[in-house]
Protein backbone atom coordinates (compact mmCIF):
# COMPACT_ATOMS: atom_id res chain seq x y z
CA UNK A 1 0.00 0.00 0.00
CA UNK A 2 1.42 3.38 -0.92
CA UNK A 3 0.45 6.38 1.39
CA UNK A 4 0.70 10.01 1.33
CA UNK A 5 0.61 12.33 4.43
CA UNK A 6 -1.36 15.58 4.96
CA UNK A 7 -0.46 17.82 7.80
CA UNK A 8 -2.75 20.83 8.77
CA UNK A 9 -0.67 23.10 11.37
CA UNK A 10 -3.10 25.87 12.18
CA UNK A 11 -3.40 28.04 15.47
CA UNK A 12 -4.41 25.98 17.95
CA UNK A 13 -2.69 22.70 17.10
CA UNK A 14 -1.05 20.23 13.92
CA UNK A 15 -3.05 17.54 12.83
CA UNK A 16 -1.00 14.58 10.99
CA UNK A 17 -3.59 12.25 8.56
CA UNK A 18 -1.88 9.38 6.74
CA UNK A 19 -4.27 7.92 4.36
CA UNK A 20 -4.11 5.09 1.09
CA UNK A 21 -2.84 7.44 -2.08
CA UNK A 22 -5.43 5.07 -4.69
CA UNK A 23 -8.36 4.44 -1.97
CA UNK A 24 -8.09 7.25 0.34
CA UNK A 25 -8.68 5.13 3.35
CA UNK A 26 -7.64 6.71 6.13
CA UNK A 27 -4.74 4.65 7.91
CA UNK A 28 -3.64 6.50 10.76
CA UNK A 29 -3.45 10.24 12.31
CA UNK A 30 -1.60 12.04 15.31
CA UNK A 31 -2.04 15.29 16.56
CA UNK A 32 0.11 17.71 18.90
CA UNK A 33 -0.82 20.85 20.43
CA UNK A 34 0.51 24.41 19.85
CA UNK A 35 1.56 27.34 22.18
CA UNK A 36 -1.01 29.66 23.05
CA UNK A 37 -0.69 33.48 21.94
CA UNK A 38 -0.28 35.71 18.75
CA UNK A 39 3.04 35.38 18.89
CA UNK A 40 4.97 31.83 18.68
CA UNK A 41 8.71 30.36 17.74
CA UNK A 42 8.08 28.69 14.68
CA UNK A 43 10.57 25.92 16.33
CA UNK A 44 7.28 25.29 18.28
CA UNK A 45 5.44 24.17 15.10
CA UNK A 46 8.54 21.58 14.19
CA UNK A 47 8.39 20.57 17.51
CA UNK A 48 4.51 20.04 17.17
CA UNK A 49 4.88 18.70 13.76
CA UNK A 50 7.24 15.95 15.11
CA UNK A 51 4.69 14.98 17.97
CA UNK A 52 2.37 14.59 15.56
CA UNK A 53 3.85 12.68 13.15
CA UNK A 54 5.21 10.45 15.82
CA UNK A 55 1.27 10.48 16.85
CA UNK A 56 0.11 9.22 13.95
CA UNK A 57 2.94 5.92 13.88
CA UNK A 58 5.83 7.69 11.78
CA UNK A 59 6.51 8.10 8.36
CA UNK A 60 6.64 4.24 7.38
CA UNK A 61 5.06 3.68 4.06
CA UNK A 62 4.69 7.20 3.49
CA UNK A 63 5.86 8.36 0.21
CA UNK A 64 4.18 12.03 -0.20
CA UNK A 65 3.24 14.99 2.14
CA UNK A 66 2.11 17.91 2.04
CA UNK A 67 1.93 20.74 4.50
CA UNK A 68 -1.10 23.34 4.93
CA UNK A 69 -0.42 26.36 7.47
CA UNK A 70 -2.47 28.88 9.14
CA UNK A 71 -2.06 32.02 6.81
CA UNK A 72 -0.47 35.25 7.06
CA UNK A 73 2.03 34.51 9.90
CA UNK A 74 5.00 36.66 9.84
CA UNK A 75 8.53 34.27 9.66
CA UNK A 76 11.53 36.18 9.00
CA UNK A 77 14.58 34.73 8.71
CA UNK A 78 17.95 36.21 8.95
CA UNK A 79 20.98 35.32 6.30
CA UNK A 80 22.03 32.00 8.03
CA UNK A 81 18.31 30.58 8.21
CA UNK A 82 17.57 31.86 11.78
CA UNK A 83 14.24 32.52 12.83
CA UNK A 84 15.12 36.78 13.41
CA UNK A 85 11.82 37.17 16.12
CA UNK A 86 8.74 34.99 17.11
CA UNK A 87 6.09 34.57 14.19
CA UNK A 88 3.17 37.22 14.14
CA UNK A 89 0.37 35.72 13.79
CA UNK A 90 -2.55 36.07 11.69
CA UNK A 91 -4.51 37.11 15.02
CA UNK A 92 -1.74 39.49 16.34
CA UNK A 93 -3.70 43.08 15.69
CA UNK A 94 -0.36 45.07 16.94
CA UNK A 95 -0.23 46.00 12.89
CA UNK A 96 -3.58 47.70 12.67
CA UNK A 97 -2.14 51.19 12.62
CA UNK A 98 0.15 49.92 9.81
CA UNK A 99 -2.28 48.30 8.20
CA UNK A 100 -4.10 51.89 7.93
CA UNK A 101 -1.20 53.84 6.65
CA UNK A 102 -0.58 51.63 3.97
CA UNK A 103 -4.40 52.09 3.22
CA UNK A 104 -4.54 55.88 3.46
CA UNK A 105 -0.85 55.41 1.32
CA UNK A 106 -2.07 53.69 -2.10
CA UNK A 107 -6.10 53.31 -1.06
CA UNK A 108 -7.82 50.66 -0.61
CA UNK A 109 -9.61 50.32 -4.49
CA UNK A 110 -5.59 50.54 -5.66
CA UNK A 111 -5.24 47.52 -3.04
CA UNK A 112 -7.92 45.40 -3.98
CA UNK A 113 -7.12 45.71 -7.58
CA UNK A 114 -3.32 45.27 -7.16
CA UNK A 115 -3.43 42.34 -4.91
CA UNK A 116 -7.16 41.31 -4.23
CA UNK A 117 -6.94 42.54 -0.67
CA UNK A 118 -7.17 45.72 1.24
CA UNK A 119 -4.92 45.16 4.24
CA UNK A 120 -6.47 44.90 8.04
CA UNK A 121 -3.75 43.77 10.64
CA UNK A 122 -3.89 40.20 9.81
CA UNK A 123 -1.94 40.31 6.63
CA UNK A 124 1.80 39.87 6.14
CA UNK A 125 2.40 42.83 4.64
CA UNK A 126 1.57 45.01 7.69
CA UNK A 127 3.19 42.81 9.92
CA UNK A 128 6.09 43.90 7.48
CA UNK A 129 5.15 48.17 8.14
CA UNK A 130 5.05 47.32 12.12
CA UNK A 131 8.07 45.58 12.38
CA UNK A 132 10.16 48.22 10.04
CA UNK A 133 8.53 50.45 12.03
CA UNK A 134 9.10 49.24 15.82
CA UNK A 135 12.22 46.82 15.27
CA UNK A 136 14.22 48.40 13.03
CA UNK A 137 17.03 46.05 14.75
CA UNK A 138 14.82 43.11 14.10
CA UNK A 139 14.38 44.27 10.71
CA UNK A 140 17.82 45.10 9.08
CA UNK A 141 18.27 41.37 9.83
CA UNK A 142 15.72 40.19 7.71
CA UNK A 143 17.15 38.63 4.66
CA UNK A 144 13.88 36.34 3.91
CA UNK A 145 10.10 36.16 4.77
CA UNK A 146 7.95 33.34 4.67
CA UNK A 147 4.77 31.99 5.70
CA UNK A 148 4.19 29.24 8.12
CA UNK A 149 3.53 26.24 5.71
CA UNK A 150 6.61 27.93 3.65
CA UNK A 151 9.08 27.44 6.49
CA UNK A 152 7.81 24.02 7.99
CA UNK A 153 7.91 22.52 4.12
CA UNK A 154 11.95 23.86 3.88
CA UNK A 155 12.27 22.37 7.47
CA UNK A 156 11.02 19.27 5.63
CA UNK A 157 13.54 19.58 3.37
CA UNK A 158 16.75 19.87 5.58
CA UNK A 159 16.57 23.74 5.40
CA UNK A 160 18.81 24.17 2.62
CA UNK A 161 19.63 28.19 2.23
CA UNK A 162 17.08 30.59 1.78
CA UNK A 163 16.96 30.56 -2.02
CA UNK A 164 15.00 26.93 -1.36
CA UNK A 165 12.22 28.37 -0.03
CA UNK A 166 8.72 27.51 -1.43
CA UNK A 167 5.37 28.35 -0.98
CA UNK A 168 2.02 27.87 -3.31
CA UNK A 169 -0.42 30.71 -4.57
CA UNK A 170 -3.12 30.05 -2.21
CA UNK A 171 -0.40 31.28 0.76
CA UNK A 172 1.07 33.97 -1.50
CA UNK A 173 -2.40 35.45 -2.17
CA UNK A 174 -2.57 36.35 1.66
CA UNK A 175 0.71 38.68 2.06
CA UNK A 176 -0.41 41.70 0.51
CA UNK A 177 2.69 41.48 -1.72
CA UNK A 178 1.65 38.94 -4.23
CA UNK A 179 -1.05 39.31 -7.37
CA UNK A 180 -2.33 35.79 -7.88
CA UNK A 181 -3.38 36.96 -11.40
CA UNK A 182 -0.49 37.29 -12.58
CA UNK A 183 1.43 35.04 -10.14
CA UNK A 184 4.34 37.59 -9.45
CA UNK A 185 5.17 39.31 -6.22
CA UNK A 186 4.81 43.13 -6.09
CA UNK A 187 8.24 44.45 -5.19
CA UNK A 188 7.11 48.12 -4.94
CA UNK A 189 4.46 46.95 -2.29
CA UNK A 190 6.94 45.49 -0.45
CA UNK A 191 9.34 48.50 -0.84
CA UNK A 192 6.30 50.59 0.27
CA UNK A 193 5.52 48.86 3.63
CA UNK A 194 8.81 47.47 4.84
CA UNK A 195 11.27 49.80 2.91
CA UNK A 196 13.50 47.48 0.84
CA UNK A 197 12.65 44.55 -1.43
CA UNK A 198 16.03 43.08 -1.47
CA UNK A 199 15.27 39.58 0.79
CA UNK A 200 14.71 36.52 -0.50
CA UNK A 201 10.59 35.26 -0.98
CA UNK A 202 9.80 31.53 -1.62
CA UNK A 203 9.21 30.79 -5.02
CA UNK A 204 5.97 30.15 -5.77
CA UNK A 205 5.26 26.70 -7.39
CA UNK A 206 2.79 25.64 -8.92
CA UNK A 207 -0.33 23.71 -7.76
CA UNK A 208 0.82 20.07 -8.66
CA UNK A 209 4.70 20.61 -8.18
CA UNK A 210 7.28 19.40 -5.95
CA UNK A 211 10.23 18.90 -3.78
CA UNK A 212 11.99 16.57 -1.92
CA UNK A 213 12.19 15.82 1.78
CA UNK A 214 15.58 15.27 3.87
CA UNK A 215 14.84 11.35 3.85
CA UNK A 216 13.18 11.03 0.49
CA UNK A 217 9.10 12.34 0.31
CA UNK A 218 7.66 13.72 -2.75
CA UNK A 219 6.65 17.29 -0.78
CA UNK A 220 3.93 18.82 -2.35
CA UNK A 221 3.46 22.67 -2.48
CA UNK A 222 1.38 23.26 0.75
CA UNK A 223 -1.28 25.57 1.17
CA UNK A 224 -3.09 28.19 3.10
CA UNK A 225 -5.16 26.29 5.25
CA UNK A 226 -8.42 27.25 4.24
CA UNK A 227 -7.40 26.78 0.61
CA UNK A 228 -6.62 23.23 2.32
CA UNK A 229 -9.81 22.55 3.38
CA UNK A 230 -11.10 23.56 0.05
CA UNK A 231 -9.53 20.55 -1.39
CA UNK A 232 -9.93 18.05 1.39
CA UNK A 233 -14.33 18.89 1.46
CA UNK A 234 -16.15 18.61 -1.44
CA UNK A 235 -18.29 21.66 -1.27
CA UNK A 236 -18.88 22.22 -4.80
CA UNK A 237 -20.26 25.39 -5.47
CA UNK A 238 -21.57 25.47 -1.65
CA UNK A 239 -20.23 28.39 0.68
CA UNK A 240 -17.88 26.37 3.21
CA UNK A 241 -18.42 28.18 6.47
CA UNK A 242 -15.18 27.32 9.13
CA UNK A 243 -15.65 27.55 12.73
CA UNK A 244 -12.18 27.02 14.06
CA UNK A 245 -10.04 29.66 15.52
CA UNK A 246 -10.96 31.76 12.90
CA UNK A 247 -14.22 31.81 11.35
CA UNK A 248 -14.46 32.00 7.87
CA UNK A 249 -17.01 32.26 4.79
CA UNK A 250 -15.31 31.21 1.76
CA UNK A 251 -16.18 29.57 -2.03
CA UNK A 252 -14.71 28.25 -4.98
CA UNK A 253 -14.95 31.05 -7.84
CA UNK A 254 -13.89 32.47 -11.77
CA UNK A 255 -13.03 35.88 -10.76
CA UNK A 256 -10.73 36.91 -7.86
CA UNK A 257 -12.55 39.67 -6.20
CA UNK A 258 -12.02 42.82 -5.52
CA UNK A 259 -13.78 44.56 -3.06
CA UNK A 260 -12.61 47.84 -1.78
CA UNK A 261 -14.58 47.88 1.50
CA UNK A 262 -12.09 45.32 2.35
CA UNK A 263 -14.79 43.03 3.67
CA UNK A 264 -14.36 40.35 1.00
CA UNK A 265 -10.23 38.94 0.29
CA UNK A 266 -9.66 37.65 -2.92
CA UNK A 267 -7.68 35.23 -1.89
CA UNK A 268 -6.41 32.55 -4.47
CA UNK A 269 -7.59 28.53 -3.91
CA UNK A 270 -4.95 25.67 -4.29
CA UNK A 271 -6.03 24.61 -7.71
CA UNK A 272 -5.28 27.25 -9.79
CA UNK A 273 -8.48 29.20 -9.37
CA UNK A 274 -9.70 31.92 -6.63
CA UNK A 275 -11.07 31.86 -3.14
CA UNK A 276 -13.17 34.65 -2.20
CA UNK A 277 -12.72 34.70 1.99
CA UNK A 278 -14.19 36.15 4.85
CA UNK A 279 -12.71 35.77 8.17
CA UNK A 280 -13.36 36.97 11.84
CA UNK A 281 -10.96 36.30 14.38
CA UNK A 282 -13.70 35.85 16.97
CA UNK A 283 -15.48 31.77 16.23
CA UNK A 284 -14.90 28.96 18.38
CA UNK A 285 -13.37 30.26 20.99
CA UNK A 286 -16.28 32.46 21.61
CA UNK A 287 -17.26 29.14 22.52
CA UNK A 288 -14.84 28.18 25.05
CA UNK A 289 -15.23 31.43 26.77
CA UNK A 290 -18.54 31.36 27.19
CA UNK A 291 -18.49 27.47 28.41
CA UNK A 292 -14.88 29.21 30.96
CA UNK A 293 -17.98 31.60 32.12
CA UNK A 294 -20.61 29.24 32.80
CA UNK A 295 -18.81 26.36 34.38
CA UNK A 296 -19.88 23.69 32.09
CA UNK A 297 -17.91 21.86 29.20
CA UNK A 298 -18.63 22.03 25.66
CA UNK A 299 -21.49 19.80 25.20
CA UNK A 300 -23.35 21.25 28.28
CA UNK A 301 -22.96 24.23 26.05
CA UNK A 302 -24.44 23.12 23.60
CA UNK A 303 -26.98 21.37 25.90
CA UNK A 304 -27.96 24.52 27.46
CA UNK A 305 -27.95 26.95 24.33
CA UNK A 306 -31.03 24.24 22.63
CA UNK A 307 -32.77 24.49 25.74
CA UNK A 308 -33.35 28.00 25.54
CA UNK A 309 -35.62 30.26 22.99
CA UNK A 310 -34.56 31.20 19.33
CA UNK A 311 -33.33 34.66 19.93
CA UNK A 312 -33.07 34.39 23.99
CA UNK A 313 -35.29 36.37 24.70
CA UNK A 314 -33.35 39.68 23.19
CA UNK A 315 -29.89 38.53 24.84
CA UNK A 316 -26.99 39.76 22.45
CA UNK A 317 -23.95 38.75 22.46
CA UNK A 318 -21.35 41.04 20.67
CA UNK A 319 -18.21 38.44 20.67
CA UNK A 320 -15.14 40.95 20.16
CA UNK A 321 -13.15 38.65 22.19
CA UNK A 322 -9.93 39.25 20.45
CA UNK A 323 -10.93 42.43 18.74
CA UNK A 324 -12.25 41.72 15.06
CA UNK A 325 -10.58 41.58 11.55
CA UNK A 326 -14.13 41.81 9.82
CA UNK A 327 -15.59 44.44 10.20
CA UNK A 328 -12.33 45.88 11.12
CA UNK A 329 -12.32 47.00 14.35
CA UNK A 330 -9.10 45.57 15.77
CA UNK A 331 -9.53 47.38 19.31
CA UNK A 332 -13.16 46.46 19.88
CA UNK A 333 -13.79 44.47 23.03
CA UNK A 334 -16.92 42.01 23.13
CA UNK A 335 -20.50 43.16 24.90
CA UNK A 336 -23.27 41.60 26.21
CA UNK A 337 -26.63 43.59 25.36
CA UNK A 338 -30.33 43.61 26.27
CA UNK A 339 -30.30 41.97 29.22
CA UNK A 340 -33.35 41.44 31.26
CA UNK A 341 -34.82 40.24 33.94
CA UNK A 342 -36.13 37.26 32.28
CA UNK A 343 -33.43 36.52 29.92
CA UNK A 344 -30.20 36.29 32.28
CA UNK A 345 -30.14 32.55 32.25
CA UNK A 346 -27.27 30.24 31.57
CA UNK A 347 -29.02 28.57 29.00
CA UNK A 348 -30.09 32.25 27.20
CA UNK A 349 -26.02 33.13 27.74
CA UNK A 350 -25.06 29.86 26.01
CA UNK A 351 -27.71 30.35 22.89
CA UNK A 352 -26.43 34.26 22.42
CA UNK A 353 -23.41 33.00 22.48
CA UNK A 354 -23.34 30.96 19.44
CA UNK A 355 -26.30 32.89 18.05
CA UNK A 356 -23.71 36.34 18.37
CA UNK A 357 -20.70 34.17 17.17
CA UNK A 358 -22.94 33.03 14.17
CA UNK A 359 -24.34 36.28 13.06
CA UNK A 360 -20.87 37.72 13.18
CA UNK A 361 -20.55 35.22 10.48
CA UNK A 362 -23.63 35.85 8.59
CA UNK A 363 -22.96 39.26 8.10
CA UNK A 364 -20.05 38.09 5.05
CA UNK A 365 -22.72 36.72 3.71
CA UNK A 366 -24.43 39.52 1.07
CA UNK A 367 -20.80 40.98 0.50
CA UNK A 368 -19.84 37.65 -0.57
CA UNK A 369 -23.00 37.81 -2.78
CA UNK A 370 -21.95 41.07 -3.80
CA UNK A 371 -18.89 39.57 -5.66
CA UNK A 372 -20.74 37.13 -7.23
CA UNK A 373 -20.80 34.45 -5.37
CA UNK A 374 -23.79 32.09 -5.07
CA UNK A 375 -25.84 31.72 -1.79
CA UNK A 376 -26.76 28.28 -2.28
CA UNK A 377 -26.05 26.27 0.50
CA UNK A 378 -23.39 26.20 3.39
CA UNK A 379 -20.97 23.28 4.42
CA UNK A 380 -20.05 23.76 8.10
CA UNK A 381 -16.32 22.61 8.98
CA UNK A 382 -13.73 23.35 11.89
CA UNK A 383 -13.94 22.09 15.48
CA UNK A 384 -16.90 23.66 16.68
CA UNK A 385 -18.81 22.36 14.06
CA UNK A 386 -19.23 19.00 15.96
CA UNK A 387 -21.43 20.91 18.51
CA UNK A 388 -25.18 20.54 17.81
CA UNK A 389 -26.22 23.74 18.91
CA UNK A 390 -24.00 25.01 16.24
CA UNK A 391 -25.36 23.02 13.63
CA UNK A 392 -28.86 23.22 14.82
CA UNK A 393 -28.77 27.11 14.71
CA UNK A 394 -26.34 28.19 12.02
CA UNK A 395 -29.47 27.69 9.67
CA UNK A 396 -31.77 30.11 11.26
CA UNK A 397 -29.14 32.57 11.30
CA UNK A 398 -27.63 31.80 7.77
CA UNK A 399 -31.07 31.77 6.18
CA UNK A 400 -29.81 29.02 4.38
CA UNK A 401 -29.64 24.78 4.71
CA UNK A 402 -26.46 23.88 6.11
CA UNK A 403 -24.97 20.63 5.14
CA UNK A 404 -22.20 19.34 7.67
CA UNK A 405 -20.12 16.67 6.32
CA UNK A 406 -18.74 13.52 8.87
CA UNK A 407 -16.30 15.59 11.08
CA UNK A 408 -12.89 14.86 9.94
CA UNK A 409 -9.62 16.95 9.35
CA UNK A 410 -10.43 18.43 6.22
CA UNK A 411 -7.44 20.72 6.31
CA UNK A 412 -5.20 17.74 6.69
CA UNK A 413 -7.25 15.10 4.35
CA UNK A 414 -6.69 18.23 1.72
CA UNK A 415 -3.26 18.25 2.05
CA UNK A 416 -3.07 14.56 1.39
CA UNK A 417 -5.14 14.73 -1.32
CA UNK A 418 -2.56 17.39 -3.10
CA UNK A 419 0.09 14.52 -1.90
CA UNK A 420 -1.31 11.72 -3.92
CA UNK A 421 -1.88 14.05 -6.70
CA UNK A 422 1.31 14.44 -6.97
CA UNK A 423 2.39 11.10 -6.46
CA UNK A 424 -0.56 9.49 -9.12
CA UNK A 425 0.02 12.73 -11.75
CA UNK A 426 -3.90 12.79 -11.32
CA UNK A 427 -6.45 13.54 -9.16
CA UNK A 428 -7.45 10.63 -6.76
CA UNK A 429 -10.64 9.74 -6.79
CA UNK A 430 -11.23 9.45 -3.48
CA UNK A 431 -14.88 11.14 -3.40
CA UNK A 432 -16.92 7.89 -3.47
CA UNK A 433 -15.83 7.32 -0.35
CA UNK A 434 -17.50 10.16 1.40
CA UNK A 435 -20.73 9.88 3.43
CA UNK A 436 -23.33 12.26 2.55
CA UNK A 437 -23.54 15.32 4.55
CA UNK A 438 -26.21 16.04 7.33
CA UNK A 439 -28.61 18.57 6.39
CA UNK A 440 -30.02 20.89 8.82
CA UNK A 441 -32.39 23.80 8.26
CA UNK A 442 -34.56 25.97 10.13
CA UNK A 443 -37.03 29.19 9.36
CA UNK A 444 -34.32 32.52 10.05
CA UNK A 445 -35.21 33.86 13.78
CA UNK A 446 -36.85 37.26 12.85
CA UNK A 447 -35.14 40.16 13.51
CA UNK A 448 -32.34 38.35 15.05
CA UNK A 449 -29.57 39.60 12.75
CA UNK A 450 -30.72 43.42 12.58
CA UNK A 451 -31.04 43.59 16.29
CA UNK A 452 -27.10 41.79 16.33
CA UNK A 453 -25.85 44.22 13.82
CA UNK A 454 -27.30 47.49 16.10
CA UNK A 455 -25.80 45.93 19.24
CA UNK A 456 -22.47 45.44 17.47
CA UNK A 457 -21.94 49.06 16.98
CA UNK A 458 -22.53 49.72 20.49
CA UNK A 459 -18.39 48.31 21.96
CA UNK A 460 -16.34 49.69 24.02
CA UNK A 461 -12.32 49.83 23.12
CA UNK A 462 -9.59 47.85 24.67
N1 LIG B 1 -17.74 19.81 20.87
C1 LIG B 1 -17.29 21.03 20.58
N2 LIG B 1 -18.12 22.09 20.66
C2 LIG B 1 -17.68 23.33 20.36
N3 LIG B 1 -16.42 23.60 20.01
C3 LIG B 1 -15.55 22.59 19.92
C4 LIG B 1 -15.93 21.25 20.19
N4 LIG B 1 -14.83 20.46 20.02
C5 LIG B 1 -13.82 21.28 19.66
N5 LIG B 1 -14.24 22.56 19.61
C6 LIG B 1 -13.43 23.77 19.36
O1 LIG B 1 -12.76 23.76 18.13
C7 LIG B 1 -11.65 24.65 18.24
C8 LIG B 1 -10.50 24.12 17.41
O2 LIG B 1 -10.93 24.04 16.09
P1 LIG B 1 -9.90 23.82 14.91
O3 LIG B 1 -10.67 23.96 13.64
O4 LIG B 1 -9.16 22.55 15.14
O5 LIG B 1 -8.92 25.06 15.15
P2 LIG B 1 -7.62 25.55 14.39
O6 LIG B 1 -7.60 24.84 13.06
O7 LIG B 1 -7.82 27.00 14.26
O8 LIG B 1 -6.44 25.23 15.26
C9 LIG B 1 -11.32 24.80 19.71
O9 LIG B 1 -11.51 26.17 20.12
C10 LIG B 1 -12.31 23.86 20.38
O10 LIG B 1 -12.80 24.34 21.61
O1 LIG C 1 -6.31 34.44 8.68
C1 LIG C 1 -7.02 33.54 8.32
C2 LIG C 1 -7.65 33.55 6.97
O2 LIG C 1 -7.42 34.72 6.26
C3 LIG C 1 -7.28 32.38 9.24
O3 LIG C 1 -8.30 31.56 8.76
C4 LIG C 1 -6.00 31.61 9.49
O4 LIG C 1 -5.65 30.94 8.28
C5 LIG C 1 -6.08 30.70 10.68
O5 LIG C 1 -6.99 29.67 10.50
P1 LIG C 1 -7.49 28.64 11.60
O6 LIG C 1 -6.37 28.32 12.53
O7 LIG C 1 -8.68 29.25 12.28
O8 LIG C 1 -7.89 27.43 10.77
Amino acid sequence: MTLVAGVDSSTQSCKVVIRDAETGALVRQGRAAHPAGTEVDPEAWWRALREAIAAAGGLAGVSAMSIAGQQHGMVCLDAGGRVVRDALLWNDVRSAGAAGDLVRELGAAAWAERVGSVPVASLTVTKLRWLAEHEPANAARVAAVCLPHDWLTWRMRGAYGLAELTTDRSDASGTGYFDSTSGGYCGDLLRLAFGRDDVVLPRVLGPYEHTTSADGLALGAGAGDNAAAMLGVDAGSDVVVSVGTSGVLMARHHRRPADPTGTVAGFADATGGHLPLVCTLNAARVLDAAAAVLGVDLRRLSDLALSAPPGAQGLTFVPYLEGERTPNRPHATGALHGLTAGNTTPAMLARAAIEGMLCGLAAALEPLAAQGVPLGSVRLIGGAAVSPAVRQIAPSVFGLPVLVPAAAEYVADGMARQAARVLLGEPPAWHDAAPAPRVYESPPVAGLRERYAEAADHHLSR
